[in-house]
């Protein structure tokens, strides 16, 4: 049975989903009671070993003008830019919560997001922001899909110690105060292959959705491809898909595609 039942500042009732692999825990926080401003307590909530276990945390929140609002935070436990599964992972749990039925309109960091949710229920296609700039690092693209990221393409990505070169890249002088995801990608013919090092995780994670969306879009650019088109990407974590249309100038009706799924609910103690 659904358990709808108010939130405890102090033994919060959580959801933890997972996308493709990129894992959060979820907090209905329509009554306001948890206490987002204490980032330990997100910090450790997001600990795999000290607490539930995810790359990040999201507060489903009431809005006036919206079906919700989602607010993200990385596992550090700070407050951040948009997280593409963690909003295709949100519009699983408010249709779970009984807020929405199979689309929804909602409020993230970097504006509205219209999203639909396929009839079984696990898989979500999610717009993104649309994107008019993508520059340059070296051989790199470096662009915002409402986080920021540097896609880097390379052969053998599989035995790529991606820990070790996404952080160094996350680091360096350029990227250090503000931060970046760091992608890799290889090409594989009919799909992509995507490992990132994520911000505010400073890990690598099984997947990142405005990662592999900003790798679709960086590819397409580089491969000077014009039109609507879909990519598929595999990730470390499963399979997920990026449809949008390219002018050769801007990037629009971008979608984010893949599943979103319940894994377990619970109390912290
Ligand atoms: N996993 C996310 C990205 C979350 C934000 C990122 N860690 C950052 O700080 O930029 C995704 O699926 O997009």
């Amino acid at each position: 049975m659904l358990n709808t039942r108010p939130t405890d500042p102090l033994r919060p009732h959580f959801y933890k989903y997972q996308g493709a692999g990129n894992d959060f825990v979820l907090i209905d926080n329509r009554n306001q009671t948890f206490q987002y401003r204490d980032n330990n307590l997100v910090h450790q909530l997001c600990d795999r070993r000290f607490g539930v276990g995810a790359d990040g945390l999201m507060l489903l929140q009431n809005h006036s003008e919206y079906d919700f609002e989602m607010l993200y935070f990385n596992a550090d436990g700070n407050l951040g830019s948009m997280c593409g599964n963690g909003g295709r992972c949100i519009v699983a749990f408010a249709k779970h919560l009984g807020i929405i039925d199979k689309q929804t309109n909602f409020l993230a960091v970097d504006g509205p997001h219209y999203a639909k949710i396929s009839e079984k229920g696990n898989w979500v296609d999610l717009q993104m922001i649309d994107v008019h700039t993508i520059s340059r690092d070296g051989e790199a693209y470096v662009l915002n899909t409402g986080s920021p990221h540097y896609v880097a393409q390379v052969t053998a990505l599989k035995e790529m110690d991606v820990f070790k070169q996404g952080s160094e890249i996350r680091n360096n002088a350029t990227y250090k105060k503000e931060g970046i995801n760091v992608n890799f990608v290889e090409d594989k013919g009919d799909h992509l292959f995507v490992r990132t090092f994520e911000r505010g995780v400073e890990d690598e994670t099984f997947a990142c959705g405005t990662g592999v969306t900003a790798v679709a879009l960086a590819i397409a650019k580089d491969q000077e491809k014009t039109g609507s088109q879909v990519t598929e990407i595999e990730v470390l974590g499963g399979n997920l898909r990026v449809g949008f249309h390219y002018d050769g100038q801007e990037f629009t009706k971008v979608f984010l595609c893949g599943p979103a799924e319940l894994v377990f609910e619970g109390n912290i103690r």
